[in-house]
């Protein structure tokens, strides 16, 4: 999140100035481009928001869509995008790049249009709006938020005897079960892994915030710039480890870096227990119709002693100031503001399996559909039961996503085996040190 940055780098020509006009058709159409990284069930859920959006405003208003690729990928053409002076007039950024973008000067913070409008924010979730706020503002509009979950097999813990309504709390009890779960047939190949998760930096990230560990310094960067990385913390290399554990003794499957190749596995029913965001449980849920039941379960503990909570995760949408027409800038502020509405985000919901940004979303979703998918209510809860740390509001890093990158080097290499679990963390750790002197030398 963005919370704590100290200065904030509005885009100066701020709400009125004219800018580019090339998006304004000569019929009075504003065009608004708008990128975004959702796929699968997700994308389908964009289209409609967008489809609608545009239905209700008559054709003065068109929000093209226009899907970057994952959010890694977004935000890199981003910054090729603000080079060559061509910014898209929304975007969709992800949590680690709020620091990246409010520092950018490129958008104008949603709170300038709140105040001219006198929106009425008051029915965003309010963690949510303080996670995407500077001094109680808010910078961009929160759009898909979620919270990590672990999810299971329910027929798989059936068949092994365990009861899929008491899901293991910690990193040992996972361990203790995937053991239990790991499946092998006759030749001795395994059939089903009790544990696969793809080695993805945000997994260990919520990690740390659920054992009440910061993840980078000087308070996770919110009482000034931060100027190290700390997964190299113990309990940062207490994970390496354990995962390092599962693998060699054959109770996880490595899948790699890929969200895609760990998710087609748990998909595929051949993974027991597997931690992700809640953002693919409608992707999941349908996969798996007819095959198996998909549960899922508050993300785990370090261990038992751990007395933290994950951090808010997802991504919300800014508006880009520079080179955009006065009406493009109120067109994309249009849509933002229908996007966060109560029946919006109830269809976004049950489209997805993200956590709905409107306190009132939920009164609209059907009784019917909450009853028969109990599962989309764990992140629900989990995000409504937060506990307000400096831990659980996540580092702010200006190159965060480098640093996830590098976590994830030090993750894989402990994990394969080519470095013991401490010498992998500490090497990814450094390795990150460049980056983040050179950012804080460019906003100093
Ligand atoms: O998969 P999402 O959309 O829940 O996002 C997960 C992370 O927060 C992205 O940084």
């Amino acid at each position: 999140g963005c919370g704590g940055a100290e200065s904030g780098g509005e885009a100066s020509d701020a709400l009125n100035a004219p800018g580019a006009e090339a998006l304004n058709n000569a019929d009075g159409k504003t065009t608004v481009e708008f990128w975004h990284s959702m796929k699968g069930a997700n994308a389908t859920a964009v289209d409609k928001l967008v489809a609608d959006f545009n239905a209700a405003n008559g054709g003065k208003i068109e929000v093209k869509a226009v899907y970057q690729g994952s959010y890694d990928e977004t935000i890199a053409k981003y910054k090729a995008s603000v080079q060559q002076k061509s910014t898209p007039a929304l975007v969709q950024v992800y949590d680690i790049g709020s620091r990246f973008m409010v520092d950018s000067k490129q958008v104008v913070p949603m709170h300038r249009f709140i105040e001219k409008d006198k929106f009425d924010a008051g029915d965003i979730e309010p963690n949510i709006a303080s996670y995407y706020s500077v001094d109680g503002k808010l910078w961009s509009m929160p759009f898909n938020t979620s919270t990590p979950l672990l999810y299971l097999n329910k027929e798989a813990f059936e068949s092994a005897g365990l009861d899929p309504t008491k899901p293991p709390k910690t990193l040992a009890e996972i361990g203790e079960l995937a053991k239990k779960l790991t499946v092998k047939d006759a030749s001795g190949k395994t059939t089903q892994f009790g544990f696969g998760a793809a080695i993805y930096g945000w997994l260990l990230e919520q990690l740390l915030a659920t054992d009440g560990k910061e993840y980078c310094d000087n308070g996770n960067g919110r009482e000034k710039l931060a100027t190290r990385v700390q997964f190299d913390q113990p309990a940062a290399v207490q994970v390496a480890q354990w995962w390092a554990d599962l693998v060699r003794n054959g109770y996880a499957t490595n899948t790699g870096r890929k969200t895609d190749d760990a998710q087609a596995a748990f998909k595929a029913g051949t993974v027991a227990m597997h931690l992700e965001s809640t953002s693919v449980l409608r992707g999941y849920v349908d996969a798996a119709a007819g095959k198996f039941t998909v549960l899922t379960a508050p993300y785990p503990k370090v261990s038992d002693a751990s007395t933290g909570g994950p951090i808010i995760g997802g991504a919300s949408l800014w508006i880009n100031g520079v080179g955009h027409s006065a009406a493009e800038k109120r067109a994309a502020w249009e849509f933002a503001k229908f996007s966060a509405d109560a029946t919006p985000q109830a269809q976004w919901h049950t489209g997805t399996g993200y956590v709905p940004i409107n306190v009132r979303a939920l009164d609209q979703v059907d009784k019917a559909w909450v009853t028969k998918y109990p599962q989309f209510r764990t992140a629900v809860d989990q995000l409504h039961s937060l506990p307000p740390s400096v831990a659980s509001a996540g580092c702010l890093l200006g190159v965060m996503p480098q640093a996830r990158k590098a976590a994830e080097d030090g993750l894989e290499a402990a994990i394969v085996g080519t470095k013991p679990a401490e010498q992998a963390m500490k090497d990814a750790a450094t390795s990150v040190q460049p980056a983040i002197d050179s950012y804080n030398k460019s906003v100093a």
